[in-house]
């Protein structure tokens, strides 16, 4: 059994996070280990409170893991300040993993689940160091510091990421204004490029889709798939999440972790980027 792992924050709601991930794993049948940066008590409304973890107690968790499992794939979702981002980072740059980095910063609701200062950390320390970067849009605009309105604008965005060492990006389109797909624009670092579309859903349900999606990348990084197979069939996955909703909450609800079993066909639309 392959063993991966995420480190993120808890979702109380249990629709996005350490939640979302550890659904996801399980679903995809690799065996989910976790770290947990912060406690946030939240609902498919908003987060109302966060309550962080310390770096040396990150560090502790880590340990405590890779002591005792050989973990194959890792994720980082909300990360919450820049000791912590240090933290991690220090502890698997020499480790033979595929990391992905989703660069959590702000819940659906609008609460800030970053603190500002810790960009800069994210930046010159994470990166580096990712496999993969999964910013959705208003974050690569932070990450870059560019505004991104056009194609052109993407994929100026993602060479000036690509540059700080990732070896791959996804934009994701989640934010864009197309009614008809939602489109993800990858970029790798040695020059491929493509763009993935999937029929844009309308719903209020995307609470999680981020978390959900990254957590579906790292399972199949895991299971040992290459970087493109696993980032398509985990535009899959979320894709097939979004589209049969379980209409829980009052608010932003969680997506379906199960849809990917019950019902796995979803061809993912490739172009150029
Ligand atoms: N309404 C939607 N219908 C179909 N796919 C969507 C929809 N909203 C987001 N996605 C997809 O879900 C994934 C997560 O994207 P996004 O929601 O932008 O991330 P985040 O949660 O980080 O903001 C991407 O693959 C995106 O294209
Ligand atoms: C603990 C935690 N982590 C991440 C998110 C972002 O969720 P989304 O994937 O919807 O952007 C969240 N709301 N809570």
């Amino acid at each position: 059994m392959d063993v991966v792992m995420t480190i993120a924050g808890s979702d109380s709601g249990g629709g996005a996070g350490i939640q979302a991930d550890i659904k996801t794993f399980q679903e995809l049948k690799v065996f989910g280990t976790s770290v947990i940066t912060a406690l946030t008590a939240q609902n498919t409304l908003g987060v109302e409170a966060i309550f962080p973890t310390t770096p040396d107690f990150v560090s502790q968790q880590m340990t405590a893991v890779f002591n005792d499992f050989d973990v194959k794939a890792l994720k980082t979702g909300m990360l919450f300040s820049d000791e912590i981002i240090e933290c991690v980072a220090d502890k698997i740059q020499e480790m033979e993993l595929q990391i992905v980095v989703d660069p959590v910063m702000i819940a659906k609701g609008g609460a800030s689940l970053l603190q500002q200062e810790a960009v800069y950390a994210l930046k010159t320390k994470l990166l580096p160091i990712a496999t993969v970067l999964t910013p959705n849009i208003p974050e690569a605009e932070v990450i870059t510091g560019m505004t991104m309105n056009t194609q052109s604008d993407i994929q100026h965005a993602a060479e000036s990421i690509l540059e700080k060492g990732v070896q791959c990006v996804v934009m994701k389109g989640g934010h864009l204004e197309d009614d008809e797909f939602a489109t993800d624009s990858v970029f790798l670092s040695n020059g491929t490029s493509f763009k993935m579309s999937s029929k844009r859903i309308a719903t209020k349900h995307t609470h999680g889709t981020g978390c959900t999606f990254s957590a579906a990348m790292t399972a199949f990084l895991g299971k040992g798939l290459s970087l493109q197979e696993a980032i398509l069939e985990a535009k899959k996955f979320v894709q097939l999440a979004i589209e049969h909703p379980l209409n829980l909450g009052h608010g932003h609800g969680p997506t379906n972790h199960f849809a990917y079993q019950n019902h796995r066909n979803y061809e993912v639309m490739i172009s150029e980027a």
